[in-house]
């Protein structure tokens, strides 16, 4: 297949591709989908035209992002920095990429069932090339304002470079996917709101339907807040920067890269947009990208009241290293060190060069070894941090593809773990001494099932401390504690979960 560093520059993002230019030569493949999907991966007339020069170089970066993600399981957040860089766009070209990329990503749930119906056989029946093409093409149709002829034409184009002999197969099917709109096609085909409010919301806001149970059972039920968070998770997320302590000052970095100084952590900078990566507070190691939800619970654990030494701080799960770093800077003004666990190689790495400077050391070894690892004694830390491996269903915004990916298969393994972590948490801290647990994700047996199972089963004594005045003051929606569950659609944060215990 045609690397994206091979594809011609040509029509600006949105614009009209070629072949919408030649207007009758797709109608010819218009027809009953039904019909025309038979020629899905194969046109039966042939399709005997040579490939021509591709039309559209951010619609092709897209689908080699989206293909990329469907057939080597990368992650888009990784993959297509690289592949616009390569392919050299930048300015508005990368930024329609980027959102046909992330949008189809998001949406691959309810556009696969809008494509389903509107081919008449299941996605899973289309060649993998010719699908993901024809979900970019119905993301456009039904997610953007670029013109249907547009969408459509282009998204032909595409499918003759990728899939050549399909093209009169997606012409039809996206021709009746451009026949309704988001709104009357989920009317169509979602599950009835009222007898199955989940299956509905489901399709309607493109999630699987066992994250929807479990948002709406975090969130007491509600399925008019579970609504909000649906819609926000389908948002482009906002970027934060974090402010070290003693190194900048929240507003001054504000005013210095153009942003506006957080809602609610003191450290926290939202940035308009741009490159955070390449900003020279960043660089210099003055600020790092770190969501504002991800601040407040590291800092709730620095700012917690402690009678006796403070000198001993622990992060048992530290990579890549954005808590560590927020930790470690504040332990730099109070007089502590923190010791940092990863148990990944490559991510104890990344903490070195997130707490260079700081009085942090990293630990490359497994968070359970507490007592059995001479640097990590029993009853020896005033403050730990757990923030635990989870599913990441917080931060759903943040990975595009995660929903899909995710598998309620995944919890058992995930909820050991992070059982045995918090154990290892109490254990390692002394008598009196304060332990966070964290996840980014509000899924309840990830949150309050781990943390009593735990809490129960650790050997040691420990009490849940409300964890809400740790947090600054006036915050709304923060419950009915002693845990605090932050969300996007309240907070503008991820979903991050804390409970804080203090070992008896
Ligand atoms: C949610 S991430 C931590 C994020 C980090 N605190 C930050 O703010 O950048 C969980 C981390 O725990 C690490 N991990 C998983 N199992 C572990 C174990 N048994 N011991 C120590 N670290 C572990 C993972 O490799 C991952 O880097």
């Amino acid at each position: 297949m045609t690397g994206p560093a091979e594809w011609p520059r040509q029509a600006p993002a949105g614009g009209r591709g070629s072949a919408d230019r030649r207007g009758g030569a797709d109608r010819r493949g218009a027809g009953r989908p039904g019909g025309a999907d038979r020629r899905a991966g194969g046109d039966r007339r042939g399709d005997r035209r040579p490939a021509r020069p591709v039309a559209d170089l951010p619609r092709h970066v897209a689908y080699e992002a989206v293909a990329a993600v469907h057939r080597d399981d990368a992650y888009a957040n990784l993959v297509l920095p690289a592949m616009l860089r390569d392919a050299g766009l930048t300015g508005r070209d990368a930024a329609f990429a980027t959102e046909l990329t992330y949008g189809t990503l998001r949406h691959t749930g309810t556009l696969d069932a809008i494509l389903g119906d509107a081919a008449g056989r299941d996605v899973a029946r289309i060649d993998p090339p010719v699908r993901d093409a024809l979900r970019l093409g119905a993301y456009q149709l039904l997610h953007t304002r670029v013109p249907a002829h547009a969408a459509v034409s282009s998204t032909v184009d595409l499918v003759r470079a990728v899939g050549p002999g399909a093209t009169g197969f997606a012409n039809a099917v996206l021709r009746e996917v451009a026949s309704r709109d988001v709104d009357a096609w989920v009317a169509k085909i979602a599950p009835d709101a009222e007898t199955d409010p989940i299956g509905h919301l489901a399709l309607a806001y493109s999630h699987p339907q066992w994250i929807v149970r479990a948002f709406a059972e975090a969130l007491g039920g509600d399925l008019g807040e579970t609504t909000r968070l649906l819609i926000e998770d389908n948002e482009r997320p906002p970027v934060h920067l974090c402010a070290r302590p003693g190194r900048a000052d929240a507003v001054e970095l504000a005013d210095e890269v153009g942003g506006a100084p957080g809602a609610f952590s003191p450290y926290a900078v939202y940035l308009a947009g741009g490159a955070p990566g390449d900003l020279s507070a960043v660089t210099e190691g003055r600020a790092h990208v770190q969501d504002e939800g991800s601040q407040l619970v590291a800092n709730a654990l620095a700012v917690a009241p402690l009678d006796g030494p403070d000198a001993h701080w622990l992060d048992l799960c530290a990579g890549p290293g954005g808590k560590s770093g927020l930790l470690g800077a504040l332990a730099a003004q109070r007089g502590a060190e923190l010791t940092a666990v990863e148990v990944s190689e490559h991510r104890a790495r990344l903490v070195t060069q997130a707490t260079r400077g700081l009085p942090v050391t990293v630990l490359n070894t497994d968070g359970r070894t507490v007592g059995a690892d001479p640097q990590l004694p029993e009853g020896h830390f005033d403050r730990v941090l757990v923030d635990a491996p989870c599913t990441g269903l917080g931060a759903l915004r943040r990975r595009p593809e995660s929903r899909w990916r995710r598998q309620p298969s995944d919890l058992p393994p995930l909820t050991r773990l992070q059982r045995e972590l918090l154990s290892a948490a109490l254990r390692a801290t002394r008598p009196g001494g304060l332990v966070a647990y964290v996840t980014c994700s509000p899924h309840t047996v990830e949150t309050h099932v781990t943390v009593t199972e735990a809490a129960r089963r650790a050997g040691v004594p420990a009490d849940f401390v409300d964890a809400r005045p740790l947090l600054p003051a006036g915050m709304p929606g923060l419950g009915d504690g002693p845990s605090v569950q932050l969300w996007p659609h309240r907070h503008g944060t991820d979903a991050m979960f804390l409970a804080v215990l203090r070992r008896g």
